[in-house]
C-alpha cells in the first residue's frame, strides 16, 4: 500500500487516478511514500524521510525545496502546460480589463444613483472617463515563452496585436507552436523599449526576480501596462506603484494582491486565479497522480523538475532496481559488478543523467537478495535505492 499525502485540496479526478487497493490519500498521513501539493509552502515543512516522490499538481515548483530534494534523491514533478489555457485567458480578461478601463467603469455603474431618466443622464455624461483603446497595431512583449507565453503570443497575434517574445531557453517543441508571426526581441530590455503590453510568464528564480524593475519601467512606452501572472516575486511592486503615481505606467494587472498595491485605482489584481478553473484543477491533478503512481510502482520518470526524463517498459517477471546517485564517473560500473558479483543476469539497463543527479533503472531476470541490495546502497554517491518486486 502507498501513502500520499495531500497538501493542498487536489481535484478528485486525479486522485482517482490512485486506486483504493494499493493507494492511501489523505491530508494527515504518517510515513507517506509522497506528497502532492499546489501552492502550500513547503519550505519550512520537515519533509519526512518516508518521501519518495513531490507531485506539484501545477507549474511553478518555487514552494518546495527543489534543491534539499535533490541532494535527497527525491524528484519533484510538475503538471508542465496543464493549466496554460487557464492562465491565459485570465491573462487576456487582464489586458481587455486595462485597455478598456472595465473595473473602472463597473465601479463607476454600481455607484450609479437616482431614477432611470436620472441614471441614463449619468451614464451618458461620466462614460467619457473610460474611453478605452482597441488591440490591434498595439504592441504586446511576452516575456518568457513556455506552455503560457506560447498560448498567449499566439491569441494576441489573431488579435491584431504586433508581439515580440524574449525567451533564452526556449524549447524546440514550443518553437514548433509559435505562430511566425511573433517577432523575437533580443533581450529583456530590448522587448520592455518595444512593448505597451508586457506579459511575464517565467518560473521565480534568482535570475527572474525583480526583472521588471524601477529601471526597466523607464525604458517602456508611456501608458503601457504590466500583467504579471507568474509570481509575485518577478515584478517589483513598489517600482510600478511609482510608475503609476508618475503616470507612465498605466496599468499593472497582476495576480498577487499585495499590501503596496492594495487600493490603487491602476491596479487590477486577482488572487491568484490564474489556474483557478475546474479544467485546469482536473488537468493538473490527473497529470501529477499518473506521474506519481508511474514513479512508485514502476520507478520510471516524466516531467520532473530536478530528475532526468526516464522511460523503461518494466516486463513482467522482471525485478526492477532504482538508484539515484551523484552524476560522476563510474557509478554504473560499480552497479552492474555488484550485480555480477552476486550471479544477476542484467535484463535491461537505463542510465540517464541531468545536472548532478543521475539516474539507473537496472531489471534483473530473477529476485534480488538482501545483500547486493546493501552493496549498492553503500556505494559511495548512491543517494536513494528502491527494489520494485517482479509482477
Ligand atoms: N497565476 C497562476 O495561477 C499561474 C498558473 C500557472 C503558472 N504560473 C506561473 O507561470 C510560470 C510559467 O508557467 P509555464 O507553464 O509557461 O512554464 P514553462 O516552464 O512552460 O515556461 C517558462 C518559460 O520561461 C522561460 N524562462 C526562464 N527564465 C527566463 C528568463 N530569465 N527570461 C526569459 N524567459 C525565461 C523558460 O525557458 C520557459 O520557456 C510558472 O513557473 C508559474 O510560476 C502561474
Ligand atoms: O494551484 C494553483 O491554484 C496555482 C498554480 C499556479 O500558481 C502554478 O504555478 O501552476
Amino acid at each position: 500500500m502507498f501513502k500520499i499525502q495531500t497538501l493542498n485540496n487536489i481535484s478528485p479526478l486525479g486522485l482517482e487516478r490512485l486506486p483504493r487497493g494499493s493507494y492511501e490519500v489523505a491530508s494527515e498521513i504518517g510515513s507517506p511514500d509522497a506528497v502532492l501539493v499546489r501552492s502550500a509552502d513547503m519550505h519550512k515543512l520537515e519533509i519526512p524521510a518516508s518521501v519518495k516522490a513531490i507531485g506539484r499538481a501545477g507549474a511553478g515548483t518555487n514552494n518546495i525545496p527543489v534543491a534539499a530534494m535533490s541532494q535527497r534523491g527525491v524528484p519533484v514533478f510538475n503538471a508542465p502546460g496543464a493549466n496554460a489555457n487557464a492562465v491565459k485567458e485570465l491573462v487576456l480578461a487582464g489586458l481587455l480589463m486595462a485597455a478598456r478601463n472595465i473595473p473602472q467603469a463597473l465601479d463607476f455603474v454600481k455607484k450609479l444613483d437616482g431614477d432611470d431618466h436620472a441614471l441614463h443622464k449619468q451614464v451618458e455624461d461620466g462614460k467619457k472617463k473610460f474611453v478605452g483603446f482597441e488591440l490591434p497595431g498595439r504592441t504586446l512583449g511576452v516575456i518568457g515563452l513556455g506552455a503560457i507565453g506560447v498560448k498567449l503570443a499566439n491569441t494576441a497575434v489573431e488579435l491584431g496585436m504586433e508581439v515580440f517574445g524574449y525567451d533564452p531557453a526556449m524549447t524546440v517543441q514550443n518553437a514548433w507552436k509559435l505562430d511566425s508571426r511573433v517577432k523575437q526581441a533580443l533581450s529583456v530590455d530590448d522587448l520592455v523599449a518595444k512593448s505597451q503590453f508586457i506579459s511575464v510568464h517565467v518560473p521565480l528564480l534568482e535570475a527572474t526576480r525583480g526583472l521588471i524593475n524601477a529601471e526597466r519601467l523607464k525604458l517602456m512606452k508611456k501608458q503601457g501596462v504590466i500583467l504579471n501572472f507568474a509570481r509575485a516575486e518577478i515584478v517589483d511592486d513598489r517600482a510600478v506603484v511609482e510608475a503609476l503615481a508618475a503616470g507612465t505606467l498605466h496599468a499593472y494587472v497582476c495576480d498577487f494582491p499585495s499590501n503596496a498595491l492594495k487600493g490603487n485605482p491602476r491596479v487590477l489584481a486577482t488572487p491568484h486565479l490564474g489556474a483557478s478553473t475546474g479544467e485546469a484543477e482536473d488537468n493538473c491533478a490527473v497529470m501529477v497522480a499518473e506521474q506519481i503512481r508511474e514513479f512508485l510502482e514502476v520507478g520510471n520518470v516524466r516531467n520532473s523538475v530536478n530528475f532526468p526524463e526516464a522511460v523503461m517498459p518494466l516486463l513482467p517477471g522482471k525485478t526492477r532496481l532504482t538508484v539515484v546517485n551523484a552524476n560522476v564517473p563510474n557509478m554504473v560500473g560499480q552497479i552492474t559488478t555488484a550485480l555480477a558479483k552476486h550471479n544477476l543476469n542484467i535484463a535491461d539497463l537505463l542510465n540517464k543523467s541531468r545536472g548532478d543527479i543521475a539516474y539507473t533503472l537496472v531489471d534483473i531476470d530473477s529476485a534480488v537478495g538482501e545483500a547486493v541490495v546493501a552493496e549498492i546502497a553503500a556505494i559511495q554517491g548512491v543517494l536513494k535505492l528502491r527494489v520494485i518486486a517482479a509482477r
